[in-house]
């Protein structure tokens, strides 16, 4: 389950992009960064950047993240940051994950799912990343007589 819900937020991770504000010169690689400017970081464009993941980078493939996260992004912490990183990252990433778990776990062990053919993709980013139009699934109890 840890894998599904990792590629669910390298593709579709409530956060797009992060700001940060520059508070002195600082060097960063080649770049100099003068004080006072605002940095936006585009994690998402990083984590669908074929280049660091390869050419089926918009494939929904878990099976990535089956040897962990180092692995899957060759030690390269930058490709893959949903919670964000250094002092400053989610402190509610484990209650997060934990939670998400759960409710798979509640709904699978008392359905199957299937996508409802009246589902449109189409993220949007509205602070948060979320679908369009919702998302329909339709739910079959694996308990008839329930
Ligand atoms: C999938 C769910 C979640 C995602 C993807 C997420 C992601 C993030 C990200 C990207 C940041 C900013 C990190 C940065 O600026 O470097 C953040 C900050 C934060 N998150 Fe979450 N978050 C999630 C759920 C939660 C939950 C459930 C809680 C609380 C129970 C929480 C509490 C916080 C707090 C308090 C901060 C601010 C940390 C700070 O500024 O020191 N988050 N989160």
């Amino acid at each position: 389950m840890t894998i599904i819900i990792n590629e669910t937020l390298r593709l579709y991770g409530p956060l797009t992009l992060f700001l940060r504000e520059v508070e002195r010169e600082v060097q960063l690689g080649k770049l100099v960064l003068p004080a006072n400017i605002d940095l936006l970081i585009p994690n998402m464009t990083l984590q669908h950047d074929p280049h660091l993941w390869g050419g089926d980078v918009h494939l929904f493939k878990p099976e990535r993240f089956a040897e962990g996260i180092a692995r899957a992004t060759k030690y390269n912490s930058a490709a893959f940051f949903p919670f964000g990183l250094g002092p400053r990252s989610c402190v509610g990433m484990t209650f997060a994950t934990t939670e998400t778990k759960i409710a798979l776990y509640m709904i699978l062990q008392r359905y199957t799912f299937t996508l409802s053919p009246a589902y449109v993709h189409s993220p949007m980013s509205i602070i948060t990343l979320r679908p369009r139009h919702g998302i329909q699934i339709m739910l079959e109890s694996l308990h008839k007589d329930a």
